[in-house]
Parts: structure tokens; sequence; C-alpha cells
């Protein structure tokens, strides 16, 4: 099989990028990181696609912000559409590094809009999401933080991580992969977000590899 290649978006740390990275390089993830587009241009994940030789862009929301006053809610809601229209054209019409087979969102910490999702369900690249919870408990940020929360106050009894699909509504695309853990009670927040951390290394090479699977 011809080898894929996957474009991988991130805003932070870059540990799940990491974790890509070492499946591809050793064989264990069928495909080429080809691209790594951050939201932010601190994020140490740059650093670790750099020294994976992989190609980096930077796509950042203050940029298309700036001069704008958070008043300003229509000038605010235009530059969003412009941001996201800008992406899916810097994706799609990139020569560099060759049009995606799967897009990864690993801790990007933007919501898409149909400005993005619309030109890519039309050219046929799927998108998936590393999301630190369960299926439709915590969508959105802080997830593990809430989670936490909810298992210290007996709400829950389970957490974990998922892969899933991205559609528009936010966390709630189909699951292709899911990760729990149990409660325990009186343990620290660190040690539950290390346990889901651990979880989700594993979850985005196994989701990726799915994904994969599924392409035509
Ligand atoms: N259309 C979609 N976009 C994104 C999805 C998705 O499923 N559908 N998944 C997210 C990843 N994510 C959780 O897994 C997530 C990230 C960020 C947010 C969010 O509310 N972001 C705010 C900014 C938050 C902040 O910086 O304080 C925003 O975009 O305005 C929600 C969910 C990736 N995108
Ligand atoms: N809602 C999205 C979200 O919370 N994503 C989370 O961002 C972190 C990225 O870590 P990393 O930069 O070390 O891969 C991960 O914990 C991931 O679940």
């Amino acid at each position: 099989m011809s080898s894929r290649n996957i474009l991988v978006l991130i805003s932070g740390n870059g540990s799940n990028l990491q974790a890509l990275i070492d499946a591809s390089l050793n064989g264990e993830l069928p495909a080429k990181i080809s691209w790594v587009i951050s939201s932010s241009s601190t994020a140490y994940g740059l650093e670790r696609a750099s020294n994976a030789s992989i190609p980096t862009a930077i796509h950042e929301l203050k940029n298309y912000y700036k001069d704008i006053p958070k008043s300003d809610k229509k000038a605010r809601s235009d530059a969003r559409k412009k941001f996201n229209l800008d992406l899916v054209n810097l994706i799609l019409n990139d020569k560099k590094n060759g049009k995606p087979d799967l897009i990864v969102c690993a801790g990007w910490m933007l919501i898409l809009s149909p400005d993005f999702l619309a030109p890519l369900e039309k050219a046929k690249i799927p998108i998936i999401n590393l999301h630190p919870s369960l299926p439709g408990k915590f969508d959105g940020i802080n997830a593990i933080e809430r989670s936490y929360k909810a298992g210290q106050e007996g709400e829950i009894d389970e957490g974990g991580c998922m892969i899933h699909k991205v559609i528009q509504e936010v966390d709630a695309g189909e699951p292709l992969v899911v990760k729990k853990i149990n409660v325990v009670k009186g343990e620290s927040l660190e040690s539950w977000e290390n346990r889901i951390h651990q979880l989700e290394h594993v979850a985005i090479v196994e989701g990726t590899i799915k994904a994969l699977q599924e392409l035509i």
C-alpha cells in the first residue's frame, strides 16, 4: 500500500504528536506525518516535529484578531471565518507537503467551523480528534479537570479518552477508539491526568490506524 500522508494539527506540548511520530518511525503506523500545523507559535510540538524533520506551519487566530476590539463581535466573527478559510486553503492548496489523506487533531484547541470542514468533506479528507473524556461526557475544553471533579464528587465512576471523527458539533462525532479508567477516590488531579495521558498516547495511534484503514 502506498504510504499515506497525515497532517497533524496541534496547539501545545505535542506529546500525542510524539506518539504518532514514534509509531510512524517504528513502522506501527503505516503512514508518513507529512506536515504539522500549530495554532500557537510557542507550541513545543513544533520542536518535536522539527526534531523529526517534519515540515511545520503556524496559523494563529490572534493574528486575525489583531486591532479588533473584543466588543466588535461582527468584526471578530468575520476574522474567525477568514482564519478558518485561510487554514483550509493552506492545506488544500499546498504543493510542498502533499495532499493529506487524513487530518489528526492532536490537542488542537480551536473549534473548526463549517468554512473549514465543508471543503475537506468535498475533498474526501477525513478529520479525527483526540478528546480526553468518554463519548457524550465533558465535551469541550478542560475535560480532564471536569471529569476529575465529577469523579471525586461521586458523579461518575469512570473516565478516559476517545478518538472520534470530527463533525461540526464539538466532540460529538462517531467514536473510533474509546479507552477507560476507573475513578479512584482520593486520587490527585495530577495522577488522574497522567493516567489519561498514558491512555491517549495509545489511543491516538490506534485511532489513526483505524481511520487509515477506513480510507477508500
Ligand atoms: N467542529 C469541531 N471542531 C473541533 C472539534 C470537533 O469535534 N468539532 N474537536 C476539537 C478539540 N476539542 C476537544 O477535543 C476542543 C478544543 C477547543 C474547544 C474550544 O471551546 N475552543 C475555544 C477556545 C477555547 C480557549 O482557548 O479558551 C474556541 O475555539 O473558541 C472545544 C473543543 C477541535 N475542534
Ligand atoms: N478538547 C481537546 C483537548 O482537550 N485535547 C487534549 O489536549 C491535550 C494535548 O496534549 P499534547 O499537546 O501533549 O498532545 C491532550 O490531553 C488532549 O486530550
